[in-house]
């Protein structure tokens, strides 16, 4: 039987190796992480994510050939191939501190490997890493190797939170970079085994280690540009009328622009495009590419743009001030379908009202308080550290509280900020709502999800991205 073992049971490691316990019953995967809670999490009924479609896989392979456990060398010695997937975040100390990936927690894991295993050893980069990590990966093994054979392969992962299961299930292309020696192409055959259980063929791609460890980041580079194309543009059209929906319609129809990512938000968040859109730029600059660099890092200054633009409508229509003034936010996780804040939009929209004396009833379905306090007092990029190294005692930020609806949340409020696009709040009873606000009640639609239209024939003030501004807005400054 072959074993698998992966290193780190997060939002990658947890949802992938289910699924491919579920899927190659004939093979014994073993998810292994140092955080003893986040283990005893995925042994319980409560799973440490929530992600649509887990729990069932879960409950079906645990205990038959899918385990959850502390024992990460035991597993790792026994395994054949062995997935690393621990955070890889952004360094915020030393040389390249703010871009930088730091590889602290990827080295300790290839240490240990090399510590641990008595038998040839199939490695696999799943984490998102710099191209050429594998290179340092491979020394650090093959130094310590006592005689054992270790090829290293890049598997990045491209699912994608909320709808983890069906990516999973249903891969656009499942990517194996490998050496292109005979036993490098015996690794990559392993490892396809493994996917085409269940991925077609022709949707297994294989190249070579830079270019599999290369694709990830420019996937999700390219992902992350289309949001900031669009919501470059969402800024245009509500300085000059145009409908951000209609033009990215009309955009989208190109058969080669597609009309898939192109909505415009408050900006986009996430543990992902960020981190590795700065670790590309960093890249970059290493090897000498500055103009390259500047068009990358332009990216995040428009989402930084787009945020910032964002609590200063809010703001500046409120007569330039929230002092003191109640503002629902609907939605705190990055997107719908998952509690996970890491880098949501949510937390600098947050800390710009609250720059402004704003006091906060924030609501999530699947947020928790301590989650949210802790996202709103963490240092930027801390968050991106295994659980226990994290600070653990946030500061209580008085001016906000956490509730668990969005009725009680609005109550007695002067505006709404809705932050995530969570199905709920499209069908909220918005005439409740408002006869329970302060007036002139406001709707700061950071999503597009609601019926602009009706809100404002119920009475709100409504600003919601890239569409046509209300006539209260429309002498407004977007950004002071
Ligand atoms: N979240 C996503 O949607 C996603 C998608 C694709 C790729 N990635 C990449 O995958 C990697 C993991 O991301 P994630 O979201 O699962 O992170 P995560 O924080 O949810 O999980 C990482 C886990 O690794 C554990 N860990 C760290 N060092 C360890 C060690 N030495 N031994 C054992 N366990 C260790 C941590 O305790 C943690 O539970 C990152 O490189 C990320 O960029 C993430
Ligand atoms: O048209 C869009 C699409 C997305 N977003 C926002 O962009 C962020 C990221 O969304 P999404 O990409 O759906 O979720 P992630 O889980 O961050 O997945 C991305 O990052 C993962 C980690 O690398 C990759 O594996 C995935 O392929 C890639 O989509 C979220 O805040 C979304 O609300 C928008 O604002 N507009």
């Amino acid at each position: 039987m072959v074993k698998i073992c992966c290193i780190g049971a997060g939002y990658v490691g947890g949802p992938t190796m289910a699924v491919i316990a579920l899927k190659c019953p004939s093979i014994e995967v073993a998810v292994v992480d140092i955080s003893a809670p986040r283990i005893a999490a995925w042994n319980s009924d409560q799973l440490p994510i929530y992600e649509p479609g887990i729990d069932e896989i879960v409950k079906q392979c645990r205990g038959k050939n899918l385990f959850f456990s502390t024992a990460v060398e035991k597993h790792v010695s026994e395994a054949d191939i062995i997935f690393v997937s621990v955070n890889t975040p952004t360094k915020t100390q030393g040389l390249g501190a703010g871009k930088a990936a730091d590889l602290t927690y990827w080295e300790s894991a290839a240490r240990m490997i090399a510590d641990v295993s008595k038998s040839n050893k199939i490695v696999v980069e799943k984490s998102t890493v710099p191209v050429k990590t594998a290179e340092a990966i491979e020394k650090i093994l093959t130094h310590n190797s006592k005689g054992i054979k270790y090829q290293i392969l890049s598997n990045p992962e491209f699912l994608a939170e909320g709808t983890a299961i069906e990516d999973l299930f249903s891969p656009d292309r499942v990517l194996i970079g490998g050496r292109e020696t005979p036993d490098g192409q015996k690794a990559t055959q392993a490892l396809k085994e493994v996917y085409a259980h269940w991925v077609p063929e022709d949707r297994i791609i294989i190249t070579n280690l830079w270019s599999a460890e290369l694709s990830k980041l420019a996937a999700n580079a390219f992902l992350a540009q289309r949001i900031s194309s669009v919501n470059a543009m969402s800024a245009l059209c509500e300085a000059t009328g145009a409908n951000i929906s209609e033009v990215a319609h009309a955009v989208g129809k190109d058969t080669r622009i597609g009309p898939k990512f192109l909505n415009a938000s408050v900006g986009f968040g996430g543990s992902c495009f960020q981190k590795d859109i700065l670790n590309l730029v960093y890249i970059c600059e290493c090897n000498g590419l500055t103009e390259v660099a500047n068009y990358w890092k332009q990216v995040i200054k428009v989402n930084d743009y787009q945020k910032n633009r964002f609590v200063n409508r809010v703001v500046s229509s409120m007569f330039n001030t929230v002092s003191g003034k109640k503002i629902a936010i609907l939605g705190f996780a990055f997107k719908k379908d998952t509690g996970d804040t890491r880098e949501t939009p949510a937390i600098d929209v947050c800390k710009g009202l609250l720059g402004d004396k704003a006091q906060l009833s924030i609501y999530d379905l699947q947020v928790t308080e301590d989650q949210i306090r802790r996202e709103l007092s963490m240092k930027k990029f801390d968050w991106d550290h295994p659980i226990h190294l994290q600070l653990m005692s946030p500061a209580a930020v008085k001016e906000v509280s956490v509730v668990w609806d969005a009725y009680e949340a609005t109550n007695g409020a002067h505006g709404i900020c809705i932050l995530t696009e969570w199905d709920e709040f499209k069908t909220l009873d918005y005439k409740k709502i408002f006869d329970n606000m302060q007036k002139p009640a406001f709707l700061f639609d950071g999503r597009n999800v609601v019926d602009v239209e009706k809100l404002r024939e119920i009475g709100f003030i409504v600003y919601s991205i890239g569409k046509p501004l209300d006539a209260w807005l429309k002498d407004m400054p977007a950004m002071a």
